[in-house]
């Protein structure tokens, strides 16, 4: 389980609080307006961002002294975190090893995790030379070979097409299932919750709410997210 404990942050003029749980392997969506605090819950899961007051815990484990690298999370990002002047089977080796010297089991791993995401034959390609799917594929991949038990998206998909979002998430969601992984994915778009999450947090006038199910949620939204979604 992810714990947010007692938690509060303080940044400049602006405060997030959270006081809830996520349960082991769940998928949920965090929702929000802009500037309500999105990025921000993330980054104290990630280690980023530092709270104020209480604690984050997984599995009961304080995380506070432990360095971003450290912690138990993979995060992706808009801009998918690839090394321009590696190649896409160097990109997805980092996962397991951050100085790429890979044993030969290891290579074998990051030549399945290409054929997972379905990028055989593209290994030795750079990012530059792969579409904004492929390389949304690529940061896959490389989820998928470090296998940390935390995952977190902040509008990771948000620049692909409608179709190529949807196959992204299906990918994902598949992924998620093999690595057990608990999911938190940030999104401006209720569609990608209805989706991938079953549950989403919403972040309202400086809090981050316990997670409840998408579906109801979404079909009758109280006021202040009826107004954010414009529904
Ligand atoms: N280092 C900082 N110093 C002061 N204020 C900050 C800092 N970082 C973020 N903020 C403020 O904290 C608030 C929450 O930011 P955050 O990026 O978490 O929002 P968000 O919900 O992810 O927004 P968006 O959907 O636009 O990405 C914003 O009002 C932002 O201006």
């Amino acid at each position: 389980m992810l714990e947010f404990r007692d938690l509060s942050v303080t940044l400049g003029d602006f405060s997030l609080s959270a006081d809830l749980s996520v349960d082991q392997g769940a998928r949920v969506a965090v929702i929000g307006a802009s500037g309500s605090g999105k990025s921000t819950l993330l980054s104290l899961v990630s280690g980023f961002l530092p709270p104020d007051r209480g604690q984050v815990l997984w599995e009961g484990r304080d995380l506070r002294p432990l360095a971003p690298g450290q912690r138990p999370v993979s995060v992706l990002f808009q801009d998918q975190n690839l090394f321009p002047h590696l190649t896409v089977a160097q990109n997805i080796g980092l996962g397991l090893r951050p100085d790429l010297r890979l044993s030969g089991d290891q290579h074998r791993q990051v030549a399945q995790a290409l054929e997972r995401v379905g990028l055989t034959g593209m290994a030795d390609r750079k990012p530059a030379r792969l579409s904004g799917g492929q390389q949304s594929r690529v940061a896959l991949a490389r989820v998928l070979l470090r296998a940390r038990p935390i995952l977190l998206l902040d509008e990771a998909f948000s620049a692909l097409g409608p179709a190529l979002k949807d196959e992204m998430l299906d990918l994902l969601a598949q992924i998620a299932g093999q690595t057990g992984a608990t999911v938190l994915m940030v999104t401006h778009d209720p569609d990608d919750a209805r989706r991938f999450a079953p549950q989403t947090i919403v972040i309202e006038n400086g809090r981050a709410n316990p997670p409840v199910a998408t579906g109801p949620l979404l079909d009758n939204p109280p006021p202040g997210l009826r107004r954010y979604l414009g529904a």
